[in-house]
């Protein structure tokens, strides 16, 4: 329940506490001192009354008047003070009330000094054992004791001793050094009525201090210390509401003053961040909603939480379709986007065909510093005209510029390959290669665009003569070949001639051209490299040439060569 009080009130409740302790605790001793001072005051004055009473009665004893005495000590019963005064023999029992003493003294005397009582009576005050009394007449020392009458007020009761002097012996002999008790009772109601006023004025001026103390605490403590942390608590909660330019009052030098003052600072300071947060984010805002990639954001429920533009153009699909079908749906392939979640390693981006585009997507799951997940993303980019451009590049660097056929650099790479696999395998390769016959004649005749157009029309005749899987090559200038996988010599020889009739049938422009061939292949000849096997198809292509032209020449079987 104090947990949840105010720290206003939890500072008054404890002052008000401690001050009540400390004022209770003061008023306690104060009354207490109060009363016992009184009492120790009532006392002294019972003390003497008690001792002036007693010498009082000596004197009229020795006067020789006994029923003065007696006389006395009824009178003294009358006074408001006294509410009880008796004189007691040694043995407990009141005075004065039978003719013992009276026919001691008469006997003692030997006259009837006394005349004796008619009525006789026996009032036993204390017990002859009782303990005070006993002490009384011990120690010959007044007593006083504090008992309560049948209505409970308190009374003090002093007993003091009636010593037997010499002027006494002629009565009463000198055998008991103390002849009786004197015993006074006085009530203590006035006393105790002053106690209690000084215990009731003392409350109202416990009450009154309480009050005013708790006021002025409260009221200091509500200025000085309560206002001050109020003012920051406030400030705080608005803070943390979003108003980031609350700052306050700093009262003071003191730690209030030093806290107000770093709560200012770190609210600047925090402001500042704010603000360059805010521009930062919206940096980031305009850069993703005019960026060219998509940018898909799941939240850590998988809520998705941002779509810009761009990958509502790519997904083909409108924000809230996109928001709607969910992360997994994406590219309406929620198996794969699930695997590419799942795939801690992925760090690259995936090339996916969808609606006609390809797209590198790269999908990730977002952490933050201590691991956890706060959500995902899908960055998507458009990268088909790129794919087509690297394909026309590849394609580009491959390909000879006159004559569309794959160029040197391609027929090198790809014969060297296949020269491995056929040594691999053992399956038969071959190449053909054929030169144009006189063709320098032929430019120098007719013209270059001619003779360009000559070679392309040739380069036709050469892919339209090899199949699907061959490679038909331009080697440079006039010269062409062709690579034949799985091919055996004479299976190349076929298409060689084939090759050669067709171009010699052909007409360019009504010219016709013929050209010389060489075969070569695997694995017939021993052949240790690619260039080896094209330098055996070349010299077969020297020896038609040599032979007239226009002709095929299988390649000579060298030195160890297959049979
Ligand atoms: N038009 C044209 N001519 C080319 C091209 N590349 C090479 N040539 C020419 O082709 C001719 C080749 O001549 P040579 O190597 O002497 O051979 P040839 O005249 O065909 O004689 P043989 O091969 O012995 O029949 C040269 O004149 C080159 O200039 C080309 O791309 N276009």
């Amino acid at each position: 329940m104090i947990k949840g009080l105010r720290i206003r009130y939890k500072i008054m409740l404890v002052v008000g506490l401690a001050v009540t302790i400390g004022l209770v605790a003061t008023a306690y001793f104060y009354t207490q001192r109060q009363e016992q001072a009184v009492l120790a005051q009532n006392e002294r004055t019972m003390q003497k009354l008690t001792e002036s009473v007693s010498q009082g009665l000596q004197s009229v004893m020795l006067h020789g008047s006994a029923d003065i005495a007696s006389a006395y000590a009824e009178r003294l019963k009358g006074v408001p003070e006294i509410s009880d005064f008796r004189i007691l023999r040694a043995n407990g029992d009141e005075a004065f009330r039978d003719n013992k003493t009276i026919n001691e003294v008469n006997g003692r005397r030997g006259e009837e000094a006394f005349m004796p009582r008619e009525t006789e009576v026996r009032i036993p005050v204390l017990a002859a054992d009782d303990p005070r009394l006993a002490r009384v007449l011990q120690e010959k020392q007044p007593l006083p004791f504090y008992t309560f009458d049948t209505k409970g007020v308190k009374e003090l009761t002093f007993l003091a001793p009636i010593e037997n002097q010499s002027k006494c012996y002629k009565c009463h002999g000198r055998a008991r050094p103390v002849r009786g008790v004197l015993k006074l009772t006085t009530s203590l109601s006035t006393v105790e009525r002053d106690v209690l006023k000084v215990r009731h004025d003392s409350l109202i001026v416990l009450g009154l201090a309480l009050m005013g103390t708790m006021l002025l605490t409260g009221y200091t403590m509500g200025r000085t210390v309560v206002a001050p942390i109020e003012a920051v608590t406030d400030a705080m909660s608005r803070v943390s509401g979003g108003a980031l330019e609350q700052r306050v009052p700093i009262h003071g030098n003191d730690e209030l003053g030093h806290m107000a003052m770093s709560f200012n600072q770190m609210t600047s300071e925090l402001q500042d961040t704010y603000q360059g947060l805010q521009a930062e984010q919206d940096k980031l805002t305009t850069i993703i909603f005019g960026a060219g990639e998509g940018i898909v954001v799941t939240d850590s429920d998988g809520a998705i939480v941002l779509v810009n533009p761009a990958a509502e153009r790519l997904i083909q699909k409108s924000r809230e379709r996109i928001i709607k079908e969910g992360f997994d749906d994406l590219l309406d392939d929620p198996v794969s986007m699930r695997r590419w979640l799942a795939d801690r390693e992925n760090r690259g981006p995936i090339s996916v065909l969808y609606k006609a585009q390809v797209l590198n997507v790269y999908v990730s799951t977002i952490h933050v510093e201590d691991g956890h997940v706060v959500g995902s993303a899908c960055l998507l980019r458009d990268v088909t005209e790129e794919k087509r451009l690297e394909e026309e590049l590849r394609r580009l660097s491959t390909t000879d510029g006159l004559t569309g056929l794959f160029n040197r650099r391609y027929l090198d790479d790809t014969l060297r390959r296949e020269f491995e696999r056929s040594r691999r395998t053992g399956a038969p390769l071959s190449v053909v290669m054929f030169d144009v016959d006189h063709f320098k004649k032929f430019n120098d005749t007719h013209g270059h665009d001619q003779g360009d157009r000559v070679l392309r029309a040739v380069a036709t005749c050469l892919r339209e003569a090899l199949r699907k899987y061959d490679s038909p090559c331009r080697y440079g200038g006039e010269e062409f070949v062709g690579i034949l996988p799985d091919t055996t010599m004479e299976a190349a020889l076929a298409v060689a001639e084939r090759l050669r009739q067709d171009v010699e049938t052909m007409r360019v422009d009504g010219l016709q051209v013929t050209i010389s061939l060489g075969v070569a292949g695997l694995p017939r000849l021993a052949a240790g490299s690619a260039e080896e096997l094209i330098e055996l198809a070349d010299a077969a292509l020297y020896q038609s040439k040599h032979q007239g032209r226009n002709r095929t020449t299988l390649a000579t079987l060298s030195k160890g060569d297959a049979p």
